[in-house]
């Protein structure tokens, strides 16, 4: 039937490949550019598009010499870009090789998982904010945060709010650092974050709270801090801390925030399912 009506198409064997083709080449770049988003691959990314356009534009005005030592630069670095990304190759092949390439970031979730993993993280800071324990806990969404997770100690486990607050315990080997969760499940724990450079933030914010906004800044992620001197509980959102929050307005932002943008990618969506 589907056959028939491609026939009807007049769409040939061919095209019907091409356009399966161009539909894989189009989920290898996507999930590349994710996976690079907010990493300093993107800044090499960026030098090399440079330069290919430079050496194009050499060549067509025949500026042969300049040509020439920019061709001479780019076989230099087709030797060098190994071995400089070395650890970054080898993260994203080992990743390939483990199936987490394809692991589902929470924008991707469908409604029930994302929910569970939101009222899960708010208890564990409710838990912890009455405790008065220390915590910081990211939620990643688009931008892939493995430089970071590779910082820390590798979990992998079912998110719970009982677990969160297992981790935050002080004294315990893992409690110092940030905890990075994808989807349902705790990557790890123990990372260490970039602090912020914002000079406007309030000189009351310690470490913890300035690590948890910079990691909002270099990416699209989330992160909920609980602050052990106060017991308050704050949330990082592209560089903007919202400070004080209670139990239903933290989870109205976590929900909110992670809901999958309208028009952004759902077919990806889709595809996720
Ligand atoms: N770069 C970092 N990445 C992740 N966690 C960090 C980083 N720097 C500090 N921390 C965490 O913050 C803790 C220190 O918090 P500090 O008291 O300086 O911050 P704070 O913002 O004042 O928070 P609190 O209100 O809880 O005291 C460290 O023990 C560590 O767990």
């Amino acid at each position: 039937m589907f056959w028939e009506q491609l026939k009807a198409l007049n769409l040939d064997l061919f095209n019907i490949t091409s356009i399966i083709d161009i539909l894989l080449v189009a989920f290898v770049l996507y999930r590349l550019a994710l996976l690079i988003k907010g990493t300093r691959a993107v800044q090499l990314i960026k030098g090399l598009a440079v330069l290919l356009v430079a050496t194009a534009l050499s060549s067509w005005l025949h500026l042969y010499t300049f040509h020439w030592l920019l061709r001479q630069t780019m076989t230099a670095l087709v030797v060098a870009l190994p071995i400089v990304f070395q650890p970054e190759l080898r993260r994203a092949l080992e990743k390939l090789g483990g199936g987490r390439f394809f692991a589902t970031p929470a924008v991707y979730m469908a409604e029930d998982d994302r929910s569970r993993t939101v009222q899960e993280v708010v208890r564990a800071a409710c838990v912890l904010s009455r405790t008065r324990t220390g915590a910081l806990m990211v939620l990643e969404r688009t931008t892939g945060l493995e430089e970071y997770m590779d910082t820390g100690t590798r979990i992998e486990g079912l998110v719970s709010a009982e677990f969160l607050v297992n981790i935050f315990v002080p004294k315990t080997p893992l409690h110092d650092g940030a905890v990075i969760i994808r989807g349902d499940r705790v990557i790890a724990a123990a990372c260490v974050l970039p602090l912020t450079m914002n000079a406007d933030i309030g000189k009351e914010l310690g470490t913890r709270h300035r690590a948890g906004i910079g990691i909002t800044e270099v990416s699209d992620a989330l992160a909920v801090i609980v602050s052990e001197e106060t017991g308050t509980i704050s949330l990082a959102v592209e560089g903007v801390l919202a400070r004080n929050l209670d139990e239903s307005t933290l989870a109205d932002r976590l929900n909110g925030a992670l809901q999958l943008k309208q028009g952004r990618s759902l077919a990806f969506f889709w595809l996720r399912k």
